[in-house]
């Protein structure tokens, strides 16, 4: 079978124990997935967990969400490129200056520099959790109003939700990567995700990359349900 989007999954692996998850990853192969470490694993395991999957071969996306002053934001993107990573990101929030500088200070490592994306809104959040934070637009529009941002600021793409993908391509072309979290194949826990969709929907939406995570990690057989996805989406 070929695997044509195979590269497009970006498996989420939040463990707490370092074994289990060298483990699970020793199954695969870096041409059917990529890895993404998040803040649970970095926390525990740093720099050094982070450099034995790239020594395996893995693509890894490090999802720390970087939100600060520019010039710390800019000496921490600095530090992930020296770690040899994919892909690395902020948040939006931040503001304009803030990713501006992190994409400037990923231009001295030219073509090896990793994919720098923004957050725009968490895939956890709704209409009426934007309200909380006095928010008063839908999440596909202030989903639109931060990705024009991060566009302007020279970032190669955002995170966001598969349901804003369609208009996104629309709006910011195809060119502009869009990661989506919040993907749940039929019939698995939604769990804390509010804007969700399934891998098939999030490819015919137009995601470039599909991150999951529990459906996969947590199930009985996580090769089995990688190895579904992939099939679902081929
Ligand atoms: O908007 C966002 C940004 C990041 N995430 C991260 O993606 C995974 C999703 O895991 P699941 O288990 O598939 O829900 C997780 O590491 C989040 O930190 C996100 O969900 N939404």
């Amino acid at each position: 079978m070929s695997f044509e989007h195979s590269k497009k999954i970006l498996i989420a692996l939040d463990y707490d124990d370092q074994q289990i998850a060298l483990n699970f990853v020793k199954q695969l192969s870096p041409d059917t997935c990529r890895l993404k470490v998040g803040k649970e694993m970095f926390t525990y395991f740093g720099p050094a967990f982070v450099k034995e999957l790239i020594d395996l071969g893995f693509d890894v996306f490090l999802d720390l969400k970087f939100h600060d002053i520019p010039n710390t934001v800019a000496k921490a993107v600095t530090a992930a490129a020296k770690m040899g990573v994919w892909m690395v990101n902020v948040h939006a929030s931040g503001g304009f200056e803030m990713m501006h500088k992190a994409k400037l200070a990923l231009e001295q490592f030219g073509d090896k520099a990793p994919l720098l994306i923004a957050v725009t809104v968490l895939t956890s959040m709704d209409e009426k959790e934007l309200k909380r934070l006095g928010i008063e637009k839908s999440p596909q529009e202030q989903v639109i109003y931060l990705a024009r941002l991060a566009k302007e600021a020279g970032l190669d793409g955002i995170v966001c939700s598969a349901q804003e993908a369609k208009v996104l391509k629309v709006e910011l072309g195809d060119k502009f990567k869009l990661v989506t979290p919040g993907i749940r194949p039929e019939g698995s826990d939604v769990g804390d995700q509010k804007r969700i969709m399934t891998p098939k929907q999030a490819i015919d939406a137009g995601s470039d990359y599909l991150v999951i995570g529990r459906p996969i990690t947590k199930s009985n057989d996580p090769v089995k349900v990688l190895n579904d996805v992939n099939r679902s989406i081929n």
